[in-house]
């Protein structure tokens, strides 16, 4: 990895880490509508978000705002470096994983693949107008979506961001699977290849 995309991640998190409660709640509800009003996103099925951390926008608003058709559901980190999902209710047990995050306690067999998804929102660092995302530098995502980038049908991807996580251009690496979509708290952004 180049010691840019370190010094990049590094400064988005730390901006990012500065925002106010007021300023995080207000952006996470103009995120949750603005997903909610994608012509892409699916009315019925299963639905992946994420546990925020280290300051990305949460999702509750959005998870509240699902209803009975979607079923929401957290990743699990899985045991060949690629993620699984799991539904998942407020109230529904969870346990740390390796980077202590919480994720669903179930049992493995009733973890779902990505292809099982119909639409997969995901946390990022950094993303452009075109839908190229950078991660916290796992590559968990990118492994996950391997197997899926060139099915159909396969999961609507967006990327839930701040505005301040947006940067001019990213150059896409082989593995790097680029949204359909990214939401901020003031705009949408549809990548070309999704229109
Ligand atoms: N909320 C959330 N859940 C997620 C991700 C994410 O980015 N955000 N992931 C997206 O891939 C996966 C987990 N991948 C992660 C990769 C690195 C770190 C992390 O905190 N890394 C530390 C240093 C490494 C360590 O502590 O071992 C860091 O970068 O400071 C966290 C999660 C699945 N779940
Ligand atoms: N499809 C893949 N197959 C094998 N290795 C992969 C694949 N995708 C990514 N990787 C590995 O993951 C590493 C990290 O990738 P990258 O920096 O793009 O992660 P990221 O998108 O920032 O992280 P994350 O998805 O976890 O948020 C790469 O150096 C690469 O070795």
């Amino acid at each position: 990895m180049s010691v840019d995309l370190r010094a990049l991640r590094r400064d988005i998190r730390s901006r990012r880490a500065a925002l106010t409660p007021a300023f995080r709640i207000a952006a996470a509800q103009q995120v949750a509508a603005r997903l909610s009003s994608l012509a892409s996103m699916p009315a019925s099925g299963y639905v992946a978000g994420y546990w925020a951390v280290d300051g990305e926008i949460p999702l509750l608003s959005w998870q509240t705002s699902l209803g009975s058709d979607r079923i929401y559901c957290l990743p699990v980190l899985g045991d060949d470096d690629r993620l699984r999902f799991a539904p998942w209710r407020s109230g529904d047990a969870l346990v740390s994983n390796r980077f202590g995050i919480p994720e669903p306690d179930v049992e493995p067999t009733s973890l779902l693949d990505a292809s099982a998804l119909a639409a997969i929102v995901m946390p990022l660092v950094a993303f452009d107008a075109n839908g190229n995302r950078i991660g916290m530098g796992g590559g968990w995502y990118d492994r996950t979506l391997a197997g899926v980038r060139d099915r159909q049908p396969r999961p609507l991807l967006v990327g839930a961001a701040y505005e301040l996580q947006r940067v001019d251009a990213i150059a896409p690496a082989a593995w790097d699977v680029p949204l359909d979509a990214v939401c901020t708290e003031s705009s949408v952004y549809i990548a070309p290849t999704a229109e």
